[in-house]
């Protein structure tokens, strides 16, 4: 048996929800991650201070017993939102990010930014107090290719934002392609990139090699091989500017498996064991807690955790449910075709 000890883990970009699905799906990560930086994409969604102030509250209400969590909250960036309103909330220490979502780029998008000149004075703000914009790095132009998407959006609105604003620190959220690695590999600050597990995982031949695999399906969607070996690489390398961000996304079973399924996957509950995995196989297993504990907290602004948590490499399989029963009803488990031997004790 193999045994790893690390610093307890956060997670930089989750999907909690609200109501049923949040008291259903929000013990898988407070039982192994410490913190987490919390999508504010609600129906509607999160985008005055005093919304995710409100928001937090129900979190931490829906944690169960026993449990220690740390929700960070992020405002989701609209063309109205106010610059005081921004500053105050990171100011009182409720704020730790606001979120740009191209509009209708993903799931809950449609209010998001549309053009982003009228959000100049908000992002002018956060670059003057230090504070984080986290984008979901996709154009919504109907002539891109679904799988250009990522890169299209590095050479027409990242770039030109970074030259714009070069004192606003930005978080290419869940990276997927070895375009988005370059570029942050290449810039010389104020930029760094979320990874999730799923990606470091899967290609696109698990969406649609045999038939088509609804669970597979998130945004950005998953590319071809050679950009999953970038993601790895980056991910093990030890570079500070990656980190996990696992883009946990949970959706009731009936809306993915539909004629319309939506985005996003639920990997919360074995992440930790998915993630030994992976950097074992990349002979990277000393690099795991830079990954998922302190390039973070480090890019955060934050102190890494004090407590620990061990893995350890088990003969037999971990056992992990194919679907949880949220309350909300039954979300499936992120299923990474291979058996898992690592678990958290
Ligand atoms: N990643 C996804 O496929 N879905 C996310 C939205 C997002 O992070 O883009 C969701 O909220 O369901
Ligand atoms: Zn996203
Ligand atoms: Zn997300």
């Amino acid at each position: 048996m193999r045994s790893l000890t690390i610093r307890r883990p956060d997670d930089w970009h989750l999907h909690l929800r609200d109501g049923l699905m949040l008291r259903g799906v929000i013990g898988d990560s407070s039982r192994h991650f410490a913190r987490a930086i919390i999508m504010p994409n609600l129906v509607p969604p999160v985008v005055t201070t005093a919304d995710a102030e409100d928001y937090r509250s129900r979190i931490l209400d829906a944690l169960p017993q026993g449990h220690r969590f740390e929700p960070l909250m992020t405002l989701y960036l609209t063309e109205q939102t106010d610059p005081d309103d921004v500053e105050r909330g990171k100011e009182s220490g409720l704020i730790h990010a606001v979120k740009l979502y191209p509009a209708g780029a993903t799931t809950n998008s449609h209010g998001g930014v549309r053009d982003i000149d009228k959000a100049m004075p908000v992002l002018e703000r956060m670059a003057k107090i230090g504070l984080n914009l986290c984008v979901h790095g996709e154009v919504t132009t109907p002539e891109v290719d679904i799988f250009d998407r990522e890169a299209v959006f590095i050479d027409t609105v990242l770039d030109p934002l970074r030259r714009r604003l070069p004192e606003l620190k930005i978080t290419m959220e869940h990276v997927t392609t070895s375009d988005g690695i370059d570029y942050i590999r290449a810039a010389d600050k104020n930029l760094a990139g979320s990874l999730t597990t799923h990606h470091l995982i899967i290609n696109r031949n698990a969406i649609l090699v045999g038939g088509i695999k609804p669970h597979y399906y998130c945004l950005p969607v998953a590319k071809r091989e050679s950009h999953r070996l970038a993601l790895r690489a980056a991910a093990v390398s030890g570079d500070s500017r990656f980190f996990l961000g696992t883009d946990s996304a949970p959706h009731v079973d009936p809306l993915k498996e539909c004629a319309c399924g939506c985005a996003g996957i639920y990997t919360s509950i074995n992440t930790m064991s998915c993630l030994a995995h992976v950097f074992e196989e990349e002979g990277a297993l000393d690099k795991l807690e830079a990954f998922a504990s302190l390039n973070g907290p480090a890019w955060y602004g934050l102190q890494p955790n004090d407590e620990t948590i061990t893995l350890t490499k088990r003969e037999e399989p971990v056992a992990y449910p194919e679907k949880i029963d949220t309350g909300a009803g039954p979300v499936t488990v992120f299923d990474p075709m291979f058996p898992l031997h690592w678990a958290v004790e």
